[in-house]
């Protein structure tokens, strides 16, 4: 596969896996990984919780738009965005134009099992309801649909899920 060109996008609402089956997609492929809210952490030498609680979500994303477009100037890496990223206009375009876009899908109910393993660490679920994290759910799939491929995750392991989007883009045009 000629994946050596472009980059691999993992995009999806927090906690769909695009950190975890990054990892997996990574040693598939034998490609670099790089987790966007990783980088983030590292170079400001805090958290994510930290980052939002002193510079607030505008300060976070400010970061986020920085350091993505500093590290998509690599080729032939597979970068996991955090939740909110490609709702970010530039980061979406730029995304959408240089590079391979993979959402990963699953149905609401089946990640809300999740939701108690992820609220520490997601600033952006706490102090909301079950409703109010199913809006924003169902609002940011439509832009999440954007990607150039789908891959619903459901019933999959980690490295089935790696497997699915390894085949998924086998021919595709890099
Ligand atoms: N296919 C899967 N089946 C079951 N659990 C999973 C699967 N993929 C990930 N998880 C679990 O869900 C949690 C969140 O996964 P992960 O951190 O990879 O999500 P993320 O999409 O990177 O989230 P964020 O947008 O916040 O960065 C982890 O505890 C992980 O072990
Ligand atoms: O969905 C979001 O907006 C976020 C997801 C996480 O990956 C982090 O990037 C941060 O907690 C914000
Ligand atoms: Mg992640």
């Amino acid at each position: 596969m000629q994946t050596n060109q472009k980059n691999i996008i993992l995009i999806g609402f927090m906690g769909v896996g695009k950190t975890t089956v990054g990892k997996e997609l990574a040693r598939y492929l034998g490609m670099t990984f790089v987790d966007l809210d990783q980088a983030i952490e590292s170079e400001a030498q805090q958290t994510i919780v930290d980052i939002f609680r002193d510079e607030g979500e505008s300060g976070f994303r400010l970061r986020e738009q920085k350091l993505f477009l500093e590290l998509s100037e690599q080729r032939g890496t597979i970068i996991s965005l955090g939740g909110g990223a490609f709702l970010q206009e530039e980061i979406q375009r730029s995304s959408l134009l240089t590079s391979l876009v993979i959402f990963l899908d699953i149905d609401f109910s089946i990640w809300s099992e999740r939701l108690p393993l992820l609220i520490k660490d997601r600033p952006l679920l706490q102090k909301k309801s079950k409703k109010e994290i199913k809006e924003l759910y169902e609002l940011r799939r439509e832009t999440y649909l954007h990607a150039h491929y789908t891959i619903n995750t459901e019933r999959l392991t980690p490295p089935q899920t790696a497997e699915k989007i390894a085949k998924t883009i086998q021919y595709a045009d890099a």
